[in-house]
């Protein structure tokens, strides 16, 4: 080795000790996460931390990266630049594809409900548990007591216990999304990404599903959620982060991200 090897500082892509420690503890951990789409920036060195059982609430105007970012997170977009770490820094997401970070108890609700609209709510449910959406014949024989005790713990979340036996295609919209959150539920998920649950729903829907998110958080799983309601992100109560181009323009509670001038300037003063 040379001696000016051996001078050489330690190599820029290696965490300082304060980075590090962020890294070791976050459930999920992105560090300068860079997509650029033909030359135009969608994520310009986003950086954030998720907690374990943390829910954090996401909000920025159209274009901010808020879908490219969840498409990261899932591994359906690569990033060009940049570290996307899971449980703890042990697992790179980059490295992986939407299955395996699937499997790895990453579940993503998309902001259209997609139930199986003929079959019932609770095969619905039956299905997600089997984790074999695909396999409809089979899923009427034996059902352990350790599933139907979960899948009435489920009903109970998603306030849909009075609904089990309707098709799914009779639900309402709200119901729906939540029919769909239960799927994800049956999963059994440590991150759950949710984008914009409550577009379209009812006011009453609305402040449900804010309790909804609320009790399954409480019950350990880490939420990051995608809206642009405010009543509803107040509901939620929880840590707010504001993307402007791709990058974090504000983060605190709601009160102090929407008192900072930025934020107020490129979206909620529109
Ligand atoms: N596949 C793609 N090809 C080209 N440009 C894209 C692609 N996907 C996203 N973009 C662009 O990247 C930017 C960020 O888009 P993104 O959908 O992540 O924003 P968003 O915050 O989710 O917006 P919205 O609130 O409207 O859903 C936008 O300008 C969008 O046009």
């Amino acid at each position: 080795m040379t001696d000016t090897a051996m001078l050489a500082p330690s190599t820029p892509s290696e965490p300082a000790p304060a980075e590090k420690k962020e890294l070791t503890e976050a459930l999920l951990y992105l560090d300068a996460v860079t997509v650029t789409f033909d030359g135009f920036r969608a994520l310009n060195a986003l950086s954030f931390t998720v907690d374990p059982g943390e829910m954090r609430a996401v909000i920025g105007p159209n274009g901010a990266g808020k879908t490219t970012m969840m498409d990261v997170i899932t591994g359906k977009t690569r990033p060009d630049r940049g570290d996307v770490f899971f449980n703890g820094g042990t697992t790179d997401l980059t490295k992986l594809d939407e299955t395996q970070i699937a499997t790895l108890g990453i579940g993503r609700k998309f902001q259209k409900p997609t139930v199986f609209e003929n079959h019932t709510v609770l095969d619905n449910l039956r299905l997600a548990l089997k984790g074999q959406r695909r396999a409809l014949p089979n899923i009427f024989h034996r059902e352990s007591a350790a599933a139907r005790e979960r899948i009435d713990e489920i009903f109970e979340t998603i306030r849909l216990t009075e609904h089990r036996e309707r098709l799914g295609g009779a639900l309402s919209h709200g119901q729906k999304q939540w029919l769909e959150i239960g799927m994800l539920l049956a999963q059994d998920p440590k991150l759950l990404l949710v984008d914009e649950p409550v577009a379209g729903m009812t006011d009453a829907e609305t402040a449900q599903t804010a309790e909804l998110l609320r009790e399954i958080n409480a019950n350990g799983h880490s939420v990051v959620v995608v809206e642009h309601d405010m009543t509803f992100v107040r509901d939620l109560g929880v840590r707010v982060m504001c993307l402007h181009e791709g990058s974090v323009l504000a983060e605190g509670t709601l009160d102090q991200v929407s008192a900072n001038e930025r934020v107020i300037e490129v979206y909620l003063g529109r």
